[in-house]
């Protein structure tokens, strides 16, 4: 049995007339996140963890931001991708934790959704996947409500 442990970091700026995605869910607030994708930066954090834990690089590299390929597109694709890119290389996923940055709006009630939604996609378990949110207590640019980040960690194993 070998492990491998993967942590990725994301972060989109806040603007009005964006559409604000997290988790592969549609979160009502008044800003979204200005990005080449849908800017679900949950997903991307997730993403780079996954990529990372076997050495394949980050997002940008397999789905660059200047290619129209991915304009637009939705981040449960790019999970998708992501993972069929580690899965080939033997391994299962563990389990996923995660935290997004955000001052507002209140997350708490779409977490639930946020994992069903990412589990479906990774073909995983819920519990195997944990997101939390935290404000950062008006600090920072997130505390500023100009971006929202967000950190995630794998473990995966190969038998
Ligand atoms: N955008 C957010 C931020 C936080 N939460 C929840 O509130 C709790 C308290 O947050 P603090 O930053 O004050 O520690 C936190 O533990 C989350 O459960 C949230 O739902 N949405
Ligand atoms: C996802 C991609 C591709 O559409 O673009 P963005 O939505 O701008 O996101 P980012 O986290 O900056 O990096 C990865 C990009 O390649």
């Amino acid at each position: 049995m070998s492990f491998r442990i993967g942590q990725g970091f994301d972060v989109h700026r806040l603007a009005e007339g964006e559409s604000l995605w997290l988790g592969g869910v549609l979160i009502p607030h008044n800003k979204g996140t200005v990005a080449h994708s849908d800017g679900d930066v949950l997903i991307h954090a997730i993403c780079d963890a996954l990529l990372g834990a076997v050495n394949l690089g980050d997002i940008g590299v397999h789905f660059p931001d200047n290619s129209p390929e991915f304009k637009n597109i939705d981040s449960k694709i790019l999970l998708k991708k992501s993972w069929q890119l580690v899965k080939q290389k033997g391994f299962e996923i563990v389990n996923i934790d995660s935290t997004i940055s955000a001052q507002q709006p209140k997350l708490k009630p779409y977490i639930p959704d946020m994992v069903s939604t990412m589990a479906k996609v990774a073909g995983i378990e819920p519990a195997q996947i944990s997101v939390k949110a935290t404000t950062t207590e008006n600090l920072g640019f997130e505390g500023r409500e100009e971006g929202i980040s967000a950190l995630a960690v794998v473990l995966l194993q190969k038998k």
